[in-house]
Order: structure tokens, then C-alpha cells, then sequence
């Protein structure tokens, strides 16, 4: 069978990732950083596209790809798609019902739209299909964890649907299980942070990654008193767009040390900032308070805990969760993220003819 080149795209809050995949081999990686200095001057998410998609065109081209690469031609190119109407899992071609979605109104609330917008503008400049995989919006939730109790309000399911899935597969190989076969809690700790209950293949329950629910994160609020939230609403000092902002971007680790890294906080602690420490601790404590209610959505039957993403990277943030949660069962740290690999197993089914491509409507 013919190898196939398949370019995995992955914008972050904080990220671009790019990959160049052979059938399932990484041939060519990259990670570009963004300071949120430099994204907030592009003025909002949409308008970070030209940034985003410009550094990915000159590392590629750094890298001997892109339009003018010699040795690879590639055949397909994949994004991380972002937030359009709630879908379920698989293997979707961008369409242009999808752009639409991925270019207006919510969508630009999280960076991981452009994973689609960029995606299918290199896939149209190439004359390659351009898919998508497991967008963040992937709704497994059952209804109990969708009602709430203000009419008119419904919880979503936003959240790192592509690596949580792949990491609790991970997991259950480590488990000798199937993961359709599995009860698992996965916390994925990136620029957001959502901790899920996988049930038997299915995420029936986690927290929001973008509305304001869970976990304070690197540069979001997590969940917050209503009350005070409403006078900030209605002091007059802010907009709608401003308070939107405040509580996706620049709030969290942040707004209370002024800045997103967690190696940076972690060197603050280093040099004795007893702040820094207690904003860390406070993360941790608040991801083992969510996997908490994880284990009541499991009704307390769980084959293990995976942490995952990039702060898993940090032995004293994971160490501080493991000393609150290792009682329940075993836990599995899984630094990074499985994010690229995992699109590009989809885009590979696709071209291969062995997955289904879904059409977004
Ligand atoms: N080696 C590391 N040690 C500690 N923290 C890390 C490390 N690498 C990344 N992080 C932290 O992880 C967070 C970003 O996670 P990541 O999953 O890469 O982000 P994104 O959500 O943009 O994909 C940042 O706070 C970053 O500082
Ligand atoms: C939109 C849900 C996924 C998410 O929060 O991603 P980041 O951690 O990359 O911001």
C-alpha cells in the first residue's frame, strides 16, 4: 500500500503545532510559542489567523515543505477543529458549511477554530481535502449533566476531546483494557484545563473548557461566584467583549502572576514567592476537586486517572494532584499531548477508505 503525507495543524491558547506525518510516522515537528502580549495585539482570535497561519507557511518552508517542497508531496492536511454546533466523534472533511461556522460569531472564542480555517486554506492552495478530528466540541454528555437549573441554560461539552480520547486509550492499553470497555477520569492541563468522565468509550460528563466552569487555569477563570461576576457586568467598566475576554484569556495563572507558563510560576516558587506557591497549589487543588466529582459521576467505579497536557510536564503540579486523588486508582501521568498523532490516525483512516468521513450540516 502507498504511504500517505498528511500535515497535522494544531493552534492552541497559548500554541501552533504543526507535524508532517508518513502514514503514522512524525517525519517533521514543530511548536510555536506565542506570548499573549503578541495575540493580544492581533485584537481577537480571528484576527491572530495571519500570524498563526504565516509562522506555519515559514516553518514549513524552513523545514524543506511547504508549496515549494521538493521531496514530500503532501496528500491531505488536517486541522484541530474548534467551536462550531456540537457533533459527535470521528473524522469530518471542512466543508464550506464548516468555514462559515468556523469563522463567525462563537467560534472565536478559542484559537483551535483557526486549526480549521488554516487547514482548509493550505489544503485549497495544494488541491488536498482538508478534515478535521474530534473537534472540541464532540458531546457525549448524558442529560442529567446537561440541565441546569435556570430554563434556557444547558451545559455544553467543550472540551480536549481530541487528547483526552487518546490518552484514555493510552491508558487502557497500559490496563490491558478496552477502552470501550473502561471507566477512566482524564484531566487534560493545558492553557485550559478539563477533567471528563470517560464511560465505557463515551465522555458523559466534564467541565467547559471555555464558559467558565471548572478549574481556574493558565489564563482562565474556571468557575467563579455569579453574583460578583453580575456587578462586573454592570459596573459600566467593561463590555460584553471585554468581560468574554477578561474570563477566556486573562484571568487565571495570568491575572495572578502575570504570566501563563508554568515553568515561569515554578521558577517564581524557586525563588521563594510564597504567592506563586499558593496559586499552584490552588490548581491542583481545584483539577483534584473536579476529579472528584468525576469519581460521583463513575458512581465511584474507576480503573484509573489520567493526567495529561502540558503542565503535566511539572512533577510538583502532577505530585500535588497525585497526593489528593492516588487513593482512588492508579493514576497515569502522560505529559504533552497525543494531539497531532490522533488527527493524523484519522486523516490516514479517511484517505485510506477505512473510517467514515462525516459532512458537518
Ligand atoms: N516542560 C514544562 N514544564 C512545566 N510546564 C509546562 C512545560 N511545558 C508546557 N508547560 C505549561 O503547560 C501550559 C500549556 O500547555 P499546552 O498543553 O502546551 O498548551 P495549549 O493549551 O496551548 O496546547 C503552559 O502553562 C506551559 O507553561
Ligand atoms: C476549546 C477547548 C480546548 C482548550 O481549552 O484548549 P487549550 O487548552 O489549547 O486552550
Amino acid at each position: 500500500m502507498r504511504a500517505y503525507y498528511i500535515l497535522a495543524i494544531n493552534p492552541g491558547s497559548t500554541t501552533t503545532k504543526i507535524a508532517v506525518y508518513k502514514d503514522q510516522q512524525c517525519v517533521l515537528e514543530r511548536a510555536l510559542t506565542h506570548d499573549r502580549d503578541e495575540l493580544d495585539r492581533c485584537g481577537s482570535v480571528m484576527g491572530q489567523k495571519p500570524l498563526r497561519q504565516q509562522m506555519v507557511m515559514q516553518a514549513l518552508r524552513e523545514a524543506g515543505q511547504g508549496q515549494e517542497q521538493e521531496h514530500i508531496v503532501l496528500d491531505a492536511v488536517v486541522g484541530r477543529c474548534g467551536m462550531v454546533k456540537p457533533l459527535d466523534s470521528g473524522t469530518y472533511r471542512i466543508g464550506d458549511k464548516m468555514v462559515e461556522d468556523l469563522s463567525s460569531g462563537e467560534a472565536s472564542l478559542h484559537a483551535s477554530s483557526l486549526g480549521g480555517l488554516i487547514a482548509r486554506d493550505i489544503g485549497d492552495a495544494l488541491g488536498i481535502p482538508a478534515f478535521t478530528v474530534d473537534p472540541v466540541v464532540t458531546d457525549e454528555l448524558v442529560p442529567q449533566a446537561k440541565l441546569t437549573g435556570m430554563p434556557g441554560i444547558e451545559r455544553r461539552s467543550i472540551f480536549h476531546a481530541l487528547n483526552a480520547k487518546a490518552m484514555a486509550r493510552r491508558a487502557c492499553a497500559e490496563l490491558g483494557k478496552s477502552y470501550q470497555n473502561s471507566r477512566l477520569i482524564v484531566a487534560h492541563m493545558g492553557g485550559g484545563i478539563t477533567v471528563g468522565a470517560h464511560h465505557y468509550g463515551r465522555v458523559i460528563d466534564v467541565n467547559d473548557a471555555m464558559m467558565g466552569e471548572g478549574p481556574f487555569t493558565p489564563e482562565r477563570s474556571g468557575a467563579l461566584p455569579l453574583v460578583p461576576v453580575i456587578d462586573m457586568c454592570f459596573s459600566g467598566q467593561y463590555s460584553r467583549q471585554e468581560m468574554v475576554d477578561l474570563i477566556t484569556n486573562q484571568s487565571g495563572m495570568q491575572a495572578l502572576l502575570g504570566t501563563n507558563d508554568l515553568r515561569v510560576c515554578e521558577k517564581m516558587i524557586k525563588n521563594g514567592d510564597s504567592f506563586a506557591a499558593l496559586v499552584l497549589e490552588s490548581m491542583a487543588y481545584q483539577v483534584s476537586k473536579q476529579i472528584g466529582a468525576m469519581v460521583a459521576v463513575l458512581c465511584g467505579r474507576v480503573d484509573g486517572i489520567v493526567l495529561t497536557g502540558g503542565m503535566a510536564y511539572s512533577d510538583r503540579f502532577t505530585g500535588q494532584i497525585k497526593e489528593r486523588v492516588d487513593l482512588i486508582a492508579p493514576v497515569f501521568v502522560y505529559p504533552g499531548e497525543s494531539e497531532m498523532l490522533a488527527m493524523a490516525q484519522g486523516a490516514l483512516a479517511a484517505l485510506q477508505g477505512s473510517c467514515r468521513i462525516l459532512e458537518y450540516e
